[in-house]
């Protein structure tokens, strides 16, 4: 790269509008949406669609919703010629829904233009040609007075042969291409000229559509542009003002979006932002700005893996997963404290209020995406990612403490792993640390009994270190009883229990937290059917992973128990 660029890439040249309007406009409606998936999106694919796919494409086009669809550029090639007739001739476009096309501004390319659109109910044909300076003399080999007259000569035949044909209604486009890299006075004289020319009225307007071909500004600059020309441009009551940005700085978005605020009406782009080199703006990021902003976009994206899955499809390109609202990752939060207060807000969530969760512009489920892919739990995580996947996908509740610890063990896991851990992962080093955790002491029966004095006596068929054993102890509930009956010499810190499922096939889930002496304090956890049986386990899963040294997990400030809130055990 060069120390100094700015000799090789003069700096954009902006329009002067110090009274601009914009910057304190609020969108409050969708635009006029265009889709040019089958026409720009297509002549930049590596393999452009055939028939087939141009006609599946189309389908989904009409059910998201579009109402103007650009189908193709009949004159280039058979494929789009035969696109155009087919779906004319088998009626596959609805009548709320007009097909558009695209032709140079030459003689042969517009009538055979006409020729795939005979028989159309309404179709928009959109003539255009650069305007630039430097695609005047390279492209065009001509200057300001050539490149007006061949948009004239473009606009008079095609009304001389939509005149021809009045069976269709026809919608007639200008765009102005490259406009935006054009002196802002010629790109208004050649589409004032054009319009006098084709003589739209409020009844019949015309589109007047201003592409950045090439986006070559901040989006402010590009915005200016748009709103002197809407504030210029000849019968503007009778002027459907379009824009087309393309993404090569980045802010095809920004840049549309502004526009409308500019005084455009209607947006041409395509799904995903495909299009020429680095694309064209992304209909689908627009119209779910629009949407969490409380704004209908009249797009439906209900669904929208499924649309695109069939775009990916389609265009053999994959969408990223960090594209905005659709990529496989955006509904993902790894680091801890983004889990942390996700899971905050959706357990906070009241039914009707609006949407407040941190973190996630949008509610996942509006666009089909589910809650479980919320929240992904790497090296970066934290406890709160951790327990919600546990609690959503295996119903466990671990206290607040454990959450802790076992966040500690999970991020030993990561750390080593590198690798993402799923609900299954987590699930999986659960039941290793704690449910396995049966040895050297592993309870397989015991008798229970509850004494007028309140005090329960335990007898229990032990195996401690490979040998079978039968112990006796009491206290005032089988926790006590069973440290009694171990004679161990220890404190139980916290205890916490809740069901797993309901019905007959409930389940009890039994947190403990245990500490030897001269001991850090550590959890252990036990689920079965039977509510005591499960409190044993989890006191002896406890036991057997502070003598295997797997305590000392939880982190500094909290080895020391804290003064106990719950009773220890039920009595029932
Ligand atoms: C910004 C956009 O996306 S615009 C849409 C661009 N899309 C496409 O080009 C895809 C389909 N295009 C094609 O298949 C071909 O370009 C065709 C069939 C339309 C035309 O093919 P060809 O006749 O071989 O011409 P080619 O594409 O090389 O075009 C260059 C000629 O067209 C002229 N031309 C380019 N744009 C225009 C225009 N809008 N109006 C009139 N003439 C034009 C050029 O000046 C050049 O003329 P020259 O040969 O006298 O120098
Ligand atoms: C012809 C126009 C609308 C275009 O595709 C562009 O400028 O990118």
């Amino acid at each position: 790269m060069l120390a100094d660029p700015s000799q090789k890439y003069p700096p954009f040249s902006p329009i002067a509008l110090p009274d601009r309007q914009w910057p304190g406009r609020v969108l409050r409606s969708a635009p006029q949406w265009m889709s040019t998936d089958l026409r720009d999106g297509n002549q930049a694919l590596i393999e452009p669609l055939d028939g087939e796919a141009k006609l599946r494409f189309f389908q989904l086009l009409v059910a998201i919703g579009f109402k103007e669809i650009e189908v193709a550029f009949p004159a280039a090639s058979q494929t789009d010629f035969d696109f155009v007739r087919r779906l004319i001739d088998e009626g596959h476009i609805p009548d709320d829904v007009t097909i558009e096309v695209i032709t140079q501004a030459r003689e042969d390319l517009i009538c055979r233009t006409f020729d795939a659109l005979r028989g159309a109910r309404r179709a928009i044909v959109h003539l255009y040609n650069a305007t630039a300076p430097q695609w005047r003399e390279t492209v065009f080999a001509s200057d300001r007075a050539g490149v007006k007259a061949l948009a004239l000569a473009g606009t008079r035949l095609i009304r001389k042969l939509a005149d021809a044909d009045p069976a269709t209604d026809w919608v007639f486009q200008y765009s102005p291409e490259t406009f935006s890299a054009t002196e802002p006075e010629f790109a208004l004289e050649v589409c004032n000229a054009v319009i006098a020319a084709w003589e739209p009225t409020p009844e019949r307007k015309m589109i007047v559509n201003l592409p950045a071909t090439v986006e070559m500004s901040t989006p402010n600059h590009y915005v200016d542009q748009i709103e002197w020309m809407h504030r210029h441009l000849a019968r503007r009551d009778s002027v459907v003002l379009s824009v087309h940005p393309h993404n090569d700085r980045g802010t095809a978005v920004a840049a549309a979006e502004l526009a409308l605020l500019a005084g455009a009406e209607r947006v041409e782009g395509c799904l995903f932002g495909n299009g020429e080199r680095t694309g064209n703006v992304d209909l689908v990021t627009l119209a779910l700005n629009l949407y969490s902003q409380g704004v209908a976009p009249g797009l439906d994206f209900s669904d929208i893996d499924a649309v695109q899955r069939q775009v990916e499809d389609f265009n053999r390109l994959p969408v990223h997963p960090r594209h905005p609202y659709a990529g496989e990752l955006v509904y993902t939060a790894f680091s801890g404290s983004h889990q942390d207060a996700i899971k905050k807000g959706l357990d906070a969530r009241r039914p009707g209020a609006p949407w407040q969760v941190p973190y996630l512009p949008l509610d996942p489920a509006d666009v089909g995406r589910s809650y479980d892919a919320v929240i992904r739990v790497n090296s970066q995580s934290g406890k709160g990612g951790i327990s919600y996947l546990l609690q959503s996908e295996y119903g466990l509740q671990l206290p607040r403490r454990m959450q802790i610890e076992f966040s500690r063990l999970i991020q030993q896991h990561t750390d080593t792993s590198g690798r993402e851990a799923t609900a299954d992962d987590l699930y999986a080093l659960f039941c290793r640390h704690y449910l396995e955790s049966r040895a050297p002491y592993r309870c397989h029966s015991f008798a229970q009994q509850r004494r007028d004095d309140g005090t329960t006596t335990l007898s229990l068929q032990l195996e401690q270190h490979g040998k079978n054993r039968s112990v006796h102890g009491q206290g005032g509930g089988p926790l006590e009883a069973l440290l009694d009956a171990l004679d161990l010499d220890a404190r139980i810190g916290d205890y916490h229990e809740h069901a797993l499922g309901s019905g007959a096939d409930a389940r009890a889930a039994c947190y403990v937290e245990l500490q030897l002496p001269g001991q850090p304090a550590c959890y252990g956890a036990g689920i079965d059917r039977n509510i005591t049986a499960a409190a044993i386990d989890a006191l002896l899963s406890a036991l057997n992973r502070s003598l295997e040294g797997e305590a000392g997990t939880l982190p500094a400030g909290h080895e020391e128990l804290p003064p106990r809130t719950v009773p220890l055990i039920y009595s029932r």
